[in-house]
């Protein structure tokens, strides 16, 4: 069986840890059952070739057991390939494309594995290995979501306009999800929470139907300024953006930069992707609108 899953942004702004958008730049990952008891063959190309573990520990195949566990049927042997363009560690969601990636391609490896791994069940799962939903919910219903933890995690998808397309511009090296974590204070003063508050729900009305708000919608309080100190260059060019009108973000827990665009071929994006720093690379990208697929 073959999965594809697509990259994510998550927090867009001051949405941190709830809103998330899938982007057109997938994982592809391909699962086949062995039946020689105890193998494990896992191979990747692309993105984290060469550096992530290639036995129980890599995130796709832990990911699996999960699911196979749910289900209560671990295959006897295993293969995996993973054909990975997302970069890992640079705020585009690759762990998460990973986790929702290896549950879905689990689940469709088992016959009617969907029966007892429902999709509720299996992104509570992704969310509860990941640790927060943000990325996982995008990355599996594709689109533009909202997430949360109340009693379990939630998530619902919403409309995105289909003017809106993004420019990332994605620096050489990352910055771990749990280093720019680390960086954030226990509590944040009432007014910049209150700020928050409001470009967030600015922020949902923006990328439904009103894409003129997204330079004000995208104002965050809560976290880009307080990362800084890990990735300066990152924060420097989203001043230099935003201070010229373009709505742009730093991307999940970064360093990679979101800008906001009308469109892959359009002026506005050719102008952006003019401004990618050196050494960087730069990405135009539609928005990502069917989540994860079983091909
Ligand atoms: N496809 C993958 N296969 C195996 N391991 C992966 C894969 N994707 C991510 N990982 C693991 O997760 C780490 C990156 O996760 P991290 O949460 O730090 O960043 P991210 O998911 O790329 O960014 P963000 O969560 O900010 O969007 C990698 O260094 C690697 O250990
Ligand atoms: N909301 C998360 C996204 C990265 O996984 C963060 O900013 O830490």
């Amino acid at each position: 069986m073959t999965v594809t899953v697509p990259a994510t942004s998550a927090n867009l702004g001051p949405g941190y840890d709830s809103l998330g958008l899938a982007l057109d730049l997938r994982d592809e990952l391909t699962g086949e059952v062995l039946t020689a008891a105890g193998t494990l063959e896992v191979s990747v190309e692309g993105a984290g070739e060469g550096r992530v573990p290639l036995d129980e520990s890599h995130l796709v195949v832990r990911s699996m057991r999960a699911a196979f566990e749910i289900i209560g049927k671990q295959p006897p042997g295993l293969r995996l390939h993973c054909r990975n363009r997302i970069p890992h560690a640079r705020g585009l969601g690759s762990s998460s494309a990973a986790i929702i990636g290896g549950l879905v391609l689990a689940r469709a490896l088992v016959a009617g594995g969907e029966l007892i791994l429902d999709d509720d069940t299996l992104f509570q799962k992704a969310a509860e290995i990941e640790g927060h939903p943000d990325n996982v919910a995008p990355a599996f219903h594709g689109g533009f979501t909202i997430a949360g933890e109340d009693d379990g995690y939630f998530s619902v998808r919403t409309s995105v306009d289909p003017r809106i397309s993004v420019v990332v511009f994605v620096p050489a090296t990352g910055v771990r999800t749990k280093t720019a974590r680390g960086l954030l204070p226990e509590t944040v003063p009432h007014a910049d929470a209150a700020a928050d508050a409001a470009r967030t729900a600015l922020l949902v009305a923006a990328l439904n139907d009103a894409p003129e708000h997204l330079h004000r919608a995208t104002r965050d309080f809560l976290h880009q300024e307080y990362r800084r100190p890990a990735m300066p260059e990152s924060l420097a060019l989203v001043d230099e953006l935003r201070a010229d009108g373009v709505a742009a973000i730093v991307s999940g827990a970064g360093p990679t930069v979101l800008a906001f665009s009308n469109g892959v071929e359009s002026a506005e994006t050719t102008k952006l992707t003019a401004r990618c720093p050196a050494g960087w690379t730069c990405h135009p990208l539609s928005i990502d609108i069917d989540g994860v697929r079983v091909l």
